[in-house]
């Protein structure tokens, strides 16, 4: 069986956290970071507002992103390995795929594929501050957050809800330990009632 699970939500949810802790719980299990597909920096579009515009889907290559899912859904195993995963022999014949990122369910060639969809957010202050401790591969200039990633979030989540897509959303506030075993023990059941 191949299940794809969705950890998304809101920048500094918690989400890449949440994923790592599950990576290493499940087996067979193999992970696809929506981050590793933002577009170089001189093909970020630079909004009225001066920012450029990092938060929107047109910054990412989501056609390559689609790409690497296909290459799981056909062959999980080769996948696994190709990515050093190792795959127990032992274990019943199911797959997870787990896709971490900030915009998952925006994407309709993706949006139907996952089997859940988790929807990580935190209050706005926690998120601002969360944020500002954090480091990107390009910094924040100021006003980023308040200008572009919080307008970007709320458009996107409106339009995510107004289109129907289904979540199961997750308090990034609880402690990290308890959002794994939530996620854990609720893939846990998902699996064995599909079994
Ligand atoms: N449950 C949690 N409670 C408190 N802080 C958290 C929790 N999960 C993650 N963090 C912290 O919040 C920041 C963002 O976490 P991260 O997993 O990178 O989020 P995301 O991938 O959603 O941006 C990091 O500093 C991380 O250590
Ligand atoms: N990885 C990169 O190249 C890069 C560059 C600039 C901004 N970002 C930020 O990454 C965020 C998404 O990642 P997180 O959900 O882990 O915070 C976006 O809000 C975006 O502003 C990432
Ligand atoms: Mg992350």
């Amino acid at each position: 069986m191949k299940y794809i699970v969705g950890i998304g939500g809101m920048t500094n949810g918690g989400k890449t956290t949440l994923t790592n802790s599950l990576l290493r719980a499940l087996p067979n299990c193999c992970a696809v970071h929506q981050d590793d597909f933002f577009k170089p920096q001189d093909q970020i579009a630079v909004g009225e507002d001066g920012f450029k515009q990092w938060d929107v889907l047109e910054s990412l290559d989501m056609e390559a992103m689609l790409s690497t899912v296909q290459a799981w859904v056909s062959s999980p195993r080769k996948f696994a390995r190709a990515h050093g995963v190792s795959v127990r022999l032992d274990a019943s014949d199911t797959h997870i795929l787990i896709l971490e990122g900030f915009l998952l369910y925006s994407y309709k060639p993706l949006v139907d594929l996952y089997s859940r969809r988790y929807f990580l957010t935190v209050p706005y202050e926690e998120c601002k501050w969360r944020r500002s401790t954090r480091s990107y591969a390009v910094p924040d200039p100021p006003g980023l957050f308040d200008g572009h990633v919080w307008p970007m979030y709320q458009k996107y989540k409106q339009e995510m809800e107004a289109n129907g897509v289904e979540v199961v959303y997750l308090d990034g506030m609880k402690s990290r330990e308890e959002l794994f075993h939530q996620v854990l023990e609720d893939i846990q059941n998902s699996l064995l009632n599909r079994s």
